[in-house]
């Protein structure tokens, strides 16, 4: 694991601190020395002709924006301290005191404050622990106001360090330097509007520490996902030797008359995966749609209902005349399950949760699920399922979950349902069973638009048929299909706008990801 990949909460960190301190590294050197790292990056991003406004609060987050505000002084920067609070942690106090002794001028009223060019957030770090309230409150409005760009440290004043709630106000940082380890805070939805560009500071803290934290029983890890970890677990280079079956048999159950077009960008999405062998269940009016768009795969036209959605499966074992082709769930390797199905017969999911392969299910099915109550039923499946829920359609399924905390939801919601589940959004969250929990940190406002969660099904299912369960665990392929997908919504929103990335186009980038990251495999020498 990179320690990219590592998430922890305000009290994970507190421990990993206590065991650095108590091992014999003094507080006041290790505060030195992140302060000397934040300076060093913000050398680069600050020119020395500028003035720096230094936010310094009570405790070491306080402490760690003096460090940095020293050091500024002595590189030839210009710069004030802003210290409204009458008791100082210990360390803090000193460093205090002997800014004060430099003639740094240094205020305690915000209508002091002269003019600056960039602030230093150093109010609160992870040690915030109720509501800013009063005077603390109004200032940090007041720099919200302002124009300057703001640079927290450790994580926006005023956010919680777990959930990323706003804990009374909060600042809005246009960079976040967090600290040793990120915190779970940064990674939740509400926090975004805060954080402005995220980055790590590594300032080495061993990995034994960090282990002993995060590997005691019964904890569930959270983890970032990263172009590492997603790359890892990719199903390249394909061997040697090989044949279609062998690189996965994926069946895709989707669409209806009325949403012809989730079914082709479901199979859009399954084609970029790479899978060896792709079918395609679909409604007998849309076959001939679906082999114009996928002439690859095998289109299995499904008897219909009147409204044109699927009515029945034409499984092996039943006698039709009308179906040319008969579906053996059981010869697939994945199956998934949902894109544009509409909820006009329900029957059909109950049937294809028997299979035994991993079973992806989203959209229309989820939406089946939930009126059907058979959240329960997916417990006694023999082998994985993966929902896909967006946050209309998680609701739906787990109405009584409180929904505050994302990472917390999705944890409850995979523990009842016994299912790995995906919960869509900015930063997407997938929990496996057990409360692991990955998060995506990457994505692009570009993916809100209807077709590119059947995209992203496609994709995954592709994925998932590729790799064996028992080579990976599922929620680790689930991962590197969020990430694939956001990261080719992120490449098509650069070339296009966020305008420019229709589901269509987001297929079209899909590959151009991996291309970016292997261009020197395949390069001619
Ligand atoms: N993790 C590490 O290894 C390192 C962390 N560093 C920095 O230290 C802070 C955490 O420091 P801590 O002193 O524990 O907490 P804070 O600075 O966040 O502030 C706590 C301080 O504030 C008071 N307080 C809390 N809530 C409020 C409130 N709503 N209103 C007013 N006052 C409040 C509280 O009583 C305390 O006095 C971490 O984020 C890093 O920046 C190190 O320097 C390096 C190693
Ligand atoms: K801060």
């Amino acid at each position: 694991m990179t320690k990219e990949q590592f998430v922890v909460t305000a009290a994970q960190m507190r421990d990993i601190e206590t065991r650095i301190f108590t091992a014999g590294m003094p507080v006041a050197a290790l505060m030195e020395k992140v302060g000397g790292l934040i300076f060093q990056r913000l050398q680069t991003i600050i020119s020395p002709d500028k003035c720096v406004g230094i936010l310094a609060g009570p405790g070491h987050n306080g402490g760690d924006a003096l460090v940095v505000g020293r050091e500024l002084y002595f590189h030839g920067y210009k710069i004030w301290i802003y210290q409204p609070f009458s008791k100082l942690k210990e360390l803090t106090s000193q460093h205090f005191q002997y800014i004060q002794s430099l003639e740094i001028p240094c205020y305690q009223q915000i209508n002091e404050l002269p003019n600056c060019d960039f602030l230093i957030d150093g109010l609160f770090g992870f040690g915030l622990e109720r509501e800013i309230t009063d005077s603390i409150a109004a200032a940090i409005n007041h720099f919200n106001q302002r124009n300057q760009p703001i640079i927290s440290i450790d994580i926006p004043s005023g956010l919680h360090t777990d959930t990323g709630e706003v804990l009374g106000t909060a600042i809005q940082a246009s960079y976040t330097f967090c600290l040793g380890l990120w915190k779970q805070g940064l990674l939740q939805e509400q926090a975004l509007p805060y954080v402005g560009k995220t980055e790590l500071i590594d300032f080495h803290i061993p990995l034994t520490d960090i282990h002993a934290v995060l590997d005691k029983d019964n904890v569930p890890q959270i983890k970032r996902i990263t172009k590492t970890t997603a790359l890892s677990t990719l199903p390249l280079p394909r061997p040697l030797i090989t044949h279609k079956y062998k690189q996965g048999n994926l069946l895709l159950i989707c669409g209806s008359r009325r949403y012809a077009g989730g079914a082709i960008l479901t199979g859009l999405g399954a084609r970029a995966s790479g899978v060896g062998m792709l079918s395609i269940a679909v409604p007998e009016s849309l076959k001939m749609s679906l082999v114009s768009h996928l002439p690859e795969a095998l289109i299995i036209g499904c008897p219909e209902t009147e409204k044109g959605a699927i009515a029945n499966l034409p499984l092996v074992g039943c006698v039709s005349d009308s179906v040319t082709h008969l579906i053996d769930l059981n010869s697939f390797t994945t199956i998934a399950c949902g894109p544009g199905l509409t909820k006009d017969n329900i029957s059909i999911i109950p049937e294809i949760i028997e299979c035994e392969c991993p079973l992806i299910l989203d959209a229309d099915a989820l939406n089946i699920l939930a009126q059907l109550g058979t959240i329960p039923l997916l417990k006694s499946r023999k082998s994985g399922t993966v929902i896909t829920p967006h946050t209309g359609e998680f609701k739906r399924l787990f109405p009584h979950i409180d929904y505050t905390n994302r990472v917390k939801a999705v944890q409850t919601a995979a523990h009842e349902s016994g299912a790995i589940v995906l919960l869509k959004g900015a930063r997407t969250a997938i929990s496996n069973p057990q409360g692991s929990v990955w998060i995506n940190p990457e994505s692009t406002p570009a993916l809100a638009r209807g077709g590119s969660g059947d995209v992203l099904t496609g994709l995954l299912g592709g994925l998932l048929a590729q790799i064996p369960p028992q080579e990976l665990a599922i929620e680790d392929v689930v991962a590197t299909a969020t990430w694939w997908h956001s990261q080719a919504g992120i490449l098509a929103a650069q070339a296009r706008t966020e305008l420019g990335v229709d589901a269509f186009t987001l297929t079209q980038h899909l590959l151009q990801v991996l291309k970016r990251q292997y261009s020197e495999r395949y390069a001619l020498k």
